[in-house]
């Protein structure tokens, strides 16, 4: 994916700029910022199927994988959901700096109007048995979820079992995040 190396200087330098006072990424991460967070936020865009017209990314505190998304693919229409006002304003101000066609809804997934998306993303967001109600008010019959998962996604799998009846699951390797996963949901009714 080519994004243009000025435009992820930008983001990080705004990343490094709020993160003293908000917290968006570990502190110790962020020398890594690029490799480590942005190239993450890029993984999901493999699956996203084509002919989707409407993403929603849920908790997306810093903007991973929200504004990779973003930037990538600028045809679809993003909408980032994120609970807590200051990491909201912090993507409100990404969003004007960088010219980024992106809707911020400042509130919880729970409280939000029914979202209908093609495509959900959630990256470090909640376990699968409180994503899986959410994804039933939000993401289209027939659409997908894409889930970035750290290391006890096996687990999670398990605990979500009978919740999962709804859904097409399959999971993926990623190259970004260690011994993490993709999960990728086909909502079938
Ligand atoms: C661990 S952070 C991950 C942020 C980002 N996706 C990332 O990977 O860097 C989870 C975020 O989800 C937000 N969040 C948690 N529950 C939420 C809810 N019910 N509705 C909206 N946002 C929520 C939190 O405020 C937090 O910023």
């Amino acid at each position: 994916m080519n994004v243009p190396r000025g435009t992820i200087q930008r983001y990080a330098d705004l990343v490094h700029r709020w993160n003293p006072r908000i917290q968006l990424f570990a502190p110790s991460d962020l020398n890594a910022f690029e490799t480590r967070h942005f190239a993450d936020g890029l993984e999901p865009l493999t699956y996203v199927p084509g002919g989707a017209e409407r993403h929603v990314d849920f908790g997306s505190g810093g903007g991973i994988p929200l504004v990779p998304m973003t930037i990538a693919m600028p045809g679809l229409h993003h909408v980032g959901v994120e609970a807590d006002r200051r990491k909201a304003a912090f993507l409100n101000a990404v969003a004007r700096e960088l010219s980024l066609n992106v809707e911020i809804r400042a509130e919880r997934l729970e409280d939000l109007a029914p979202q209908d998306a093609d495509v959900v993303t959630a990256r470090a967001f909640a376990p699968l048995v409180r994503t899986i109600p959410l994804l039933r008010r939000h993401l289209r019959v027939g659409g997908r979820a894409i889930l970035q998962k750290g290391r006890r996604w096996r687990e999670e799998v398990e605990e979500a079992n009978d919740d999962l009846d709804a859904f097409e699951l399959r999971d993926y390797p990623t190259a970004t995040s260690g011994d993490g996963r993709i999960l990728v949901l086909d909502r079938m009714r």
